[in-house]
């Protein structure tokens, strides 16, 4: 997708579009549309990691409650949104046996009791021993390094599912 046509897009089709790229934080995207005309797909990046960054630590502990647990209810009973149905199957999340699914269910509520917001990694980019490895260590950190380290794990979230979005329009355009 041309940096143009996404300039060209209306508030409403740019959300629709891009409203997920943060899980659940539409309000993101209907945000920076603002600063339309976008250079390029980094510069659209880069306003959307500006804002996150400008945001005071509730709203980024705001930011992480929006998440879903991985391998929490959401994948269950399955609820999860589109993109993280997928980054959840890619990292194995859809197929642990009971007693990793257990493990799972443990670390990610020992998580949330000592920081009040959920465990969150990019899923794609960590098969299911790195997340229960990341999850133990990092239950260590103390929780403003912590809020910190896992904004960081939403950025690197969006970056993939921007790259997505512009990669499967490209495709659609392909095919034609
Ligand atoms: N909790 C958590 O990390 N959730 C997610 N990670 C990811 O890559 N997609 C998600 O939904």
């Amino acid at each position: 997708m041309e940096i143009n046509v996404v300039n060209a897009l209306t508030y409403e089709d740019f959300v629709k579009l891009f409203g997920n790229v943060v899980e659940k934080c539409p309000l993101i995207s209907a945000a920076i549309w603002s600063h339309r005309p976008f250079k390029d797909l980094a510069d659209l990046e880069a306003h959307v990691t500006e804002f996150i960054d400008s945001l005071p630590d509730s709203g980024k502990e705001g930011i992480l409650r929006c998440h879903p647990d991985l391998a929490g209810r959401d994948l269950q009973s399955g609820t999860l949104t589109r993109e993280s149905q997928e980054e959840q199957s890619q990292a194995g999340m859809n197929t642990l046996d009971s007693a990793e699914g257990l493990q799972m269910y443990r670390l990610n509520s020992e998580y949330k009791e000592r920081f009040g917001f959920p465990f969150v990694i990019c899923a794609r980019l960590n098969n299911k021993a790195d997340i229960v490895r990341q999850l133990s260590e990092r239950l260590k950190n103390d929780r403003g390094p912590e809020r910190e380290r896992a904004i960081e794990e939403v950025k690197k979230i969006c970056s993939l599912r921007l790259r997505n979005i512009v990669l499967s329009d490209i495709q659609t355009q392909t095919n034609k």
